[in-house]
């Protein structure tokens, strides 16, 4: 079956698919690749990072560590990155530009505050509505001086740090952003640095920081990093699972279609998008399974069945929360009813996921309400055609893009190209393995 793409455009269509076949290797993860620049631009030495994924977001943060006084190439292959140590960032020149990306934001803002130099920091017009009082409190309570628009609440910042306390936070949220942050500042505090959450979010950070030589411990469900050097390194990041998830979904959904994706990260932390879809009957393997950088890593085989409607509770979010989009477009057509609960951090991102799933979703014909912290679908739909908006959130439009995949009419994506953000390739790599 003939694809329509149309490349980096504003509008996309796709016919509809039979099913999906082949084996491919997904883009180093977004996650992984932020921490990586950061973490080795503060050691003191070169580090090499292997299967970086280059995407704006982790542009972003090379651009910032650049800005920093950090020196970093990069080729297709690998990224070169020269530290300058944990003491030795300079003041940045100008405004220091997050674009998108809420985690170049949040963890570099952990690193300022351990710098006695003025830095300001600031995003796009999505990434100035994210809420900052998250980290901004917490950086405070550990003697950072940071101000921000509405309070403190919006960026941009302004952060002048140095003589940092450790704390103990309990962190009312899930956040990796937020448990990261605090980290980063531990790294220049005086004393141990705890964090506590509950449930746990994704631990890229506590991982790579012992990978780098950091002495992290855990004590009751609690991180605890106590004041480390940290020494080069060379990485090799595992493929993105929420890139995958795309095509998992799509797999997973169309009868007939075997897929193999290769290298994929699978941190507990992130996986729960495989769980979720096993508990819809989807046929999911791990196959090549071994430990990578301190990360499990394997190749993923999925089968394509029919799909039954189930219930997503609080307790598993953090270990999905960016897969929310995509669980969607597998609940729409699956048999019976989808309860997604506990997932209001969805408002906080790129866009209001909620809101923007349940709008778009519901002008392709799909039976879809939204919850004050979830959404409920019926499904199996039909998916119709129709001209539907993407937020400028690259999970959104990637979500209604596998849509088009089963709609009867084409889905026209209005500012698709916001897809560039985390998975520049992924027309492509859809258009290899739809048939
Ligand atoms: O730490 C990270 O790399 C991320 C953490 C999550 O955000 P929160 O920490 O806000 O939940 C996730 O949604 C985001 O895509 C990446
Ligand atoms: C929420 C996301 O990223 P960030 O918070 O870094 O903008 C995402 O990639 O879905």
């Amino acid at each position: 079956m003939d694809l329509l793409i149309k490349i980096g455009g504003i509008n996309m269509a796709f016919k509809k698919a039979h099913y999906i076949t082949g084996e491919l290797s997904i883009p180093g993860d977004k996650s992984i690749s932020h921490r990586g620049i950061m973490l080795a631009g503060i050691t003191q030495g070169k580090s090499i990072i292997k299967n970086f994924l280059i995407s704006q977001d982790t542009l972003s943060t090379i651009n910032a560590m650049k800005a920093l006084g950090v020196e970093i190439n990069m080729d297709a292959s690998r990224v070169e990155v020269k530290g300058r140590g944990l003491w030795g960032l300079k003041e940045p020149e100008d405004i220091i530009n997050a674009g998108n990306s809420g985690t170049t934001l949040r963890l570099l803002s952990g690193i300022l505050a351990g710098q006695s130099f003025l830095t300001i920091i600031t995003g796009d017009a999505s990434l100035r509505k994210r809420p900052m009082a998250r980290i901004v409190a917490p950086l405070q309570e550990m003697g950072a001086k940071i101000e921000g628009r509405d309070n403190g609440r919006l960026a941009p910042l302004s952060i002048r740090g140095g003589n940092l306390m450790g704390i103990q936070y309990k962190s009312p949220i899930s956040s990796a952003q937020v448990k990261s942050a605090i980290l980063m500042a531990g790294l220049y505090a005086t004393g141990e640095t705890l964090v506590y959450e509950a449930p746990q979010s994704r631990d890229h950070t506590e991982r790579m920081l012992k990978a780098f030589g950091g002495n992290i411990q855990y004590h009751n469900d609690a991180v605890i990093l106590s004041p480390s050097e940290l020494y080069p390194q060379k990485l090799e990041i595992p493929g993105d699972i929420s890139s995958g998830a795309f095509f998992m979904v799509a797999a997973a959904l169309l009868p007939g279609s075997h897929l193999r994706l290769k290298n994929i990260g699978l941190n507990p932390t992130r996986t729960g998008i495989i769980d979720v879809l096993r508990s819809m009957g989807a046929i999911i393997q791990l196959d090549n399974l071994r430990i990578s950088g301190g990360e499990e890593i394997g190749d993923l085989i999925i089968e394509g069945c029919k799909l039954k409607g189930t219930v997503i509770s609080k307790e598993i979010i953090p270990r999905l929360i960016d897969e929310i989009p995509i669980i969607a477009v597998a609940a729409a057509l699956a048999e019976g009813k989808t309860i997604i609960r506990g997932a209001e951090e969805l408002k906080y991102k790129e866009s209001n996921r909620i809101a923007a799933m349940v709008n778009e979703m519901t002008k392709l014909g799909i039976k879809i309400k939204d919850l004050p912290d979830g959404m409920e679908i019926e499904g199996p739909n039909r998916i119709k055609g129709a001209t539907v908006e993407s937020y400028n959130d690259h999970r959104v439009a990637m979500s209604l893009a596998i849509c088009g995949l089963f709609s009867e009419g084409s889905i026209n994506i209005n500012n698709d190209q916001c897809i560039a953000v985390s998975f520049p390739d992924f027309y492509d790599k859809l258009k290899e393995i739809v048939k």
